[in-house]
């Protein structure tokens, strides 16, 4: 057991709550942000049963004063930067927004952490967004051509990040994470948003499921063990960018046919394309290579897409869901 502390700028969202878990078991303090954690329910927190072992604070990442003084009270030993807009879908309308929670918000904990000259270790939560429509399995060597703006939001903090350890020397790094999903995702994102109405119909809804581009292919992992290796990287004698995936690639078809025979129902009866929920601009292969994590960090994804949504699948008909970290 430890007795370092911690702080997740970010804390209520699904990564954020499996991290808070993962390391209030190891034993770390753990303190986490929410934009007004007055009015935050953290439900995800409940989920996992964390909680009571959090401590809470407001903190918006855009807003440098709030940034700085959580940062100072805390004096964490690590820091995870999780916060900031995540949809790729809602980038394309508020872009804006996206840009300024996602790059000035990494600019600004980069800025606190030098200003106040704080010996903690940042994690950024990068994204293989940034490598774009790649063709072949991406890792750290290659080049980013982000196709949305949260992609572009998240290449620029990506390099923020990398010049703010070279300039200053800052322990700082960033895990280019591919797609990794839980029962904690929010519907807005497909995994969830096709688990949720495979279950509703296998209970007898009569609904039927609009998807966009069911062709586009995903790397998807089981988020539990991406948080694993967010913490692996903080443990390395010097701060370093981990490509963090599966290396395994599905259609978004195979998917949903899994979560529909999961309730034992055939997808193609109950699916619809609906044209309107494609993205101006898509990635329609992505796949990662995490070799170096495998060698550096012992990091392998060990979960099957078919266990992952066995585990959704289990968790929205109001089973209990296995906490495979640690
Ligand atoms: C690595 C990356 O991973 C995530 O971003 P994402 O891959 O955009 O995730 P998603 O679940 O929104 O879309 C997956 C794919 O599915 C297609 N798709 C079809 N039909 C629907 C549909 O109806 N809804 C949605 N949301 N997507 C659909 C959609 O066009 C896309 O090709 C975030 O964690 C992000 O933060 C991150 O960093």
């Amino acid at each position: 057991m430890t007795t370092r502390t911690a702080l997740i700028f970010g804390v209520s969202g699904q990564d954020g709550a499996l991290l808070a878990r993962f390391l209030a078991d190891k034993g770390y303090r753990v303190h986490g942000t929410s934009r007004d954690a007055q009015v935050s329910g953290f439900a995800n927190l409940d989920r996992v049963a964390v909680r009571d072992r959090v401590q809470v604070h407001s903190a918006a990442t855009n807003d440098f004063r709030s940034v700085a003084q959580v940062l100072s009270e805390v004096q964490p030993d690590e820091t995870y930067l999780l916060a900031g807009q995540s949809s790729v879908g809602l980038s394309f309308g508020q872009p804006v927004e996206t840009l300024e929670s996602i790059a000035v918000g990494t600019l600004n904990v980069l800025e606190a952490v030098r200003f106040l000259r704080l010996d903690t270790r940042l994690y950024h939560a990068g994204s293989s967004e940034c490598f774009g429509d790649v063709g072949t399995a991406a890792d750290e060597q290659t080049a980013f051509r982000p196709r949305s703006p949260y992609a572009v939001a998240k290449a620029s903090a990506h390099w923020m990040v990398a010049n703010y350890r070279e300039a200053y020397g800052l322990y700082a790094c960033t895990g280019i994470l591919f797609n990794h999903e839980s029962p904690l995702r929010p519907a807005r994102f497909v995994t969830r948003k096709i688990v949720a109405a495979a279950v509703r119909i296998g209970a007898g809804s009569g609904e039927r499921l609009q998807l966009g581009d069911l062709a586009i292919e995903r790397d998807w992992g089981w988020a539990p063990e991406y948080v694993d290796a967010m913490w692996r990287m903080l443990q390395r004698p010097a701060p370093e960018d981990y490509v963090i995936a599966t290396g395994r690639v599905h259609a978004l078809h195979e998917f949903v046919a899994m979560a529909f025979a999961s309730v034992g129902l055939d997808w193609q009866e109950h699916v619809d394309f609906d044209p309107g929920l494609r993205r101006p601009s898509e990635i329609d292969h992505s796949v990662g290579d995490a070799s170096k994590a495998a060698r550096d960090l012992g990091w392998t994804a060990s979960s099957s897409l078919q266990d992952v949504v066995a585990r959704m699948v289990a968790a929205e008909q109001g089973g209990p869901w296995p906490m495979v970290v640690g």
